[in-house]
């Protein structure tokens, strides 16, 4: 038998203008630890976040990553798979859940099979593009195995890349999460397949200020401004009017505030002189977690050298 335990962060794409490009890593964790068993047969077991409603065989998001990887690597596919997953990130609400599930199931194929076969290569640009191909999009997958705040592009031959950046240790991020989901795929439908050209210049233009905003002055009225966009939330708003309004009740009292990934949850960047004015725009049936920023990202260890 031979065990791995991974812990991939959630993560927050978009931050408002950038659209499929931007991430940040967050300090809430998912835990997995995988064991590669003798006997023949998948069995997976869950505590928090998707209990009692993922699937606990081959149709686990993290056993097909896992399969997905052994294949790529050229190793057999091992006759056993145990898994226990300890999950603390919510599903479907734009916290990076299922780009956590997928890299954690790189991560654990890939160095269990390289404590059997010690020359298996798989580089750690192999587990970002395999887990982009899976993903469909880079933003969340960069900031979960990087950690921090993260630019990710794609060159022409469809090859993810990223750009790691430290955030200003001054702004936290609050994740206002609501009881209802939306899936990713379904916020995705909602985009329209062109957008007009001003709209695309101006999510540029906001985009930028924002890395200046984010890595080197945290200031209100500078966050409110590069947090605007055009590109995404206002089509998705009619699938998340709640989020949507909460969003625009956040910047009317200053706090800059946007639809985490796909949503429905929202996320506002506090500093010392916005953190008290959120809760007051917040109705009961959502639920605040102030965080930090993960500054490592996703964390491998193989329990014996712990
Ligand atoms: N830890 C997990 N184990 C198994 N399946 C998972 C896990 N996390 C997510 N999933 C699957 O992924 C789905 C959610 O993925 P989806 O991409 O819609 O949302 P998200 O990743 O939480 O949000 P976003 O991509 O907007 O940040 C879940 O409904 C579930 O089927
Ligand atoms: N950029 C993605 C993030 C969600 O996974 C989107 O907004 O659809």
């Amino acid at each position: 038998m031979r065990t791995v335990d991974i812990r991939v962060p959630a993560t927050s794409a978009n931050l408002g203008p950038g659209f499929d490009a931007l991430g940040l890593a967050l300090s809430l964790h998912d835990d997995v630890r995988a064991t590669l068993t003798g006997e023949r047969g998948v069995r997976v077991t869950v505590e928090g976040e998707g209990a009692g409603e993922v699937d606990s065989g081959e149709g686990h998001l993290v056993v097909r990553a896992m399969r997905k990887t052994f294949d790529r690597m050229g190793v057999p596919q091992p006759e056993g798979i145990h898994l226990h997953c300890r999950n603390r990130i919510p599903h479907a609400r734009g916290l990076g859940s299922s780009s956590a599930a997928v890299c954690a199931g790189i991560l654990a194929a890939r160095a269990l099979a390289r404590s059997e076969r010690a020359e298996s290569e798989f580089s750690d640009d192999d587990v970002y593009a395999l887990a982009t191909e899976m993903e469909g999009h880079p933003d969340n997958v960069a900031p979960c195995l990087a950690g921090g705040l993260t630019i990710s592009w794609s060159d022409h031959d469809g090859l993810p890349h990223m750009l790691k950046l430290a955030p200003d240790q001054r702004i936290r991020p609050v994740a206002v999460v609501p009881s209802t989901r939306l899936s990713t795929e379904a916020a995705r439908g909602l985009l329209p397949k062109d957008v007009p050209h001003k709209d695309a210049s101006f999510n540029a233009g906001r985009a930028a200020l924002l890395i200046a905003a984010l890595t080197r002055k945290p200031e209100r009225e500078l966050l409110l401004a590069a947090t605007e966009d055009r590109l995404h939330q206002h089509y998705r708003a009619p699938a998340m009017r709640a989020s949507a309004d909460l969003v625009e009740r956040l910047r009317a009292v200053g706090v800059p505030a946007v639809v985490s990934g796909a949503g429905p949850t929202v996320l506002a960047f506090s500093t010392s002189d916005t953190q008290d004015l959120i809760a007051p725009e917040v109705g009961n049936d959502w639920h605040i977690q102030l965080m930090d920023v993960d500054p490592v990202g996703a964390n491998v260890q193989f329990p014996e050298t712990r």
